[in-house]
């Protein structure tokens, strides 16, 4: 069974008014540098969320920009740690954003897809079956033996989407701006992105497109300045932003 628990869940960052000042900045300067010239900004990305999410539901989140919507996203993956409240997340989470992060530059195509298979969880012998199948999907064919240092930044996506998407997740965190590669990559990745939509448990997807959110999704949640404004029927919520965005609301 899967599920997502957030209790009171707050995610601050503290950011500088400024960029930070160096340390040949300070020596330079240490006699006008003043740490009052810098203040520390608090950005409250995440205000006080509950969210219930249960096995068997597909979650939309729909905000305007800066809303804390990739945020949540990250909190529900354990990329960032709540500053307050309580996180529970059961299940086997496929994140699909920020997937070219942490590739070894140096290693093959083919070493990177065992790598990454790795850390998905899979095992020496579950991997054997999934090696070739992750592969073809690829279509980078003889560029896997090459150092992915050398792929143009589609060819990494491609490798990136396909052992991502090669897992069978219990919970689907989706970023709906998922850029991946080409046109004829892009179908592709599309449909998968739709099987495993079907497949899981649970998804939550980030989404400006209000259409597929409304397709897609059993419950949506409306977000502003980090918070939860509204949340239900993909129908309503949908339609109470929309008039919202174009200032028709009551
Ligand atoms: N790593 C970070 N460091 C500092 N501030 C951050 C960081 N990540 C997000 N923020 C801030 O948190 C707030 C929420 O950002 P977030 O990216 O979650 O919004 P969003 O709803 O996904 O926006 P968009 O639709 O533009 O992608 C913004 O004010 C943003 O500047």
């Amino acid at each position: 069974m899967a599920k997502i628990e957030l209790n009171d869940v707050s995610v601050t960052f503290n950011t500088y008014q400024q960029k930070r000042v160096g340390l040949k900045e300070y020596l330079v300067n240490r006699q006008f540098w003043k740490p009052s010239a810098n203040p520390v900004l608090r950005v409250h990305a995440l205000n006080g969320i509950n969210l219930s999410v249960r096995d068997g539901e597909r979650i939309g989140v729909i905000g305007h920009n800066g809303a804390g919507k990739s945020t949540l996203l990250k909190t529900l993956a354990g990329v960032y740690p709540p500053t307050r409240g309580t996180r529970t997340v059961e299940g086997r989470i496929c994140s699909l954003f920020d997937i070219t992060l942490g590739f070894e530059l140096e290693a093959t195509g083919w070493d990177n897809i065992q790598y990454r298979s790795y850390l998905q969880g899979e095992t020496p012998t579950s991997i054997r079956t999934k090696l070739d199948q992750i592969a073809a999907f690829t279509e980078l064919g003889d560029f896997l033996n090459i150092a992915v240092r050398n792929y143009s930044s589609g060819m990494m996506m491609r490798l990136a989407f396909s052992i991502a998407t090669a897992v069978d997740p219990e919970v689907l965190l989706i970023d709906e701006v998922l850029a991946v590669g080409d046109m004829a990559f892009l179908n592709k990745a599309r449909a998968r992105m739709r099987e495993l939509m079907k497949t899981s448990r649970l998804m939550v997807m980030v989404a400006h497109d209000l259409e597929t959110i409304r397709e897609m999704c059993t419950r949506v949640i409306w977000m502003t300045r980090g918070k939860i404004v509204m949340e239900g029927k993909p129908d309503e919520v949908v339609s109470a932003y929309t008039a919202a965005v174009s200032g028709t609301a009551a």
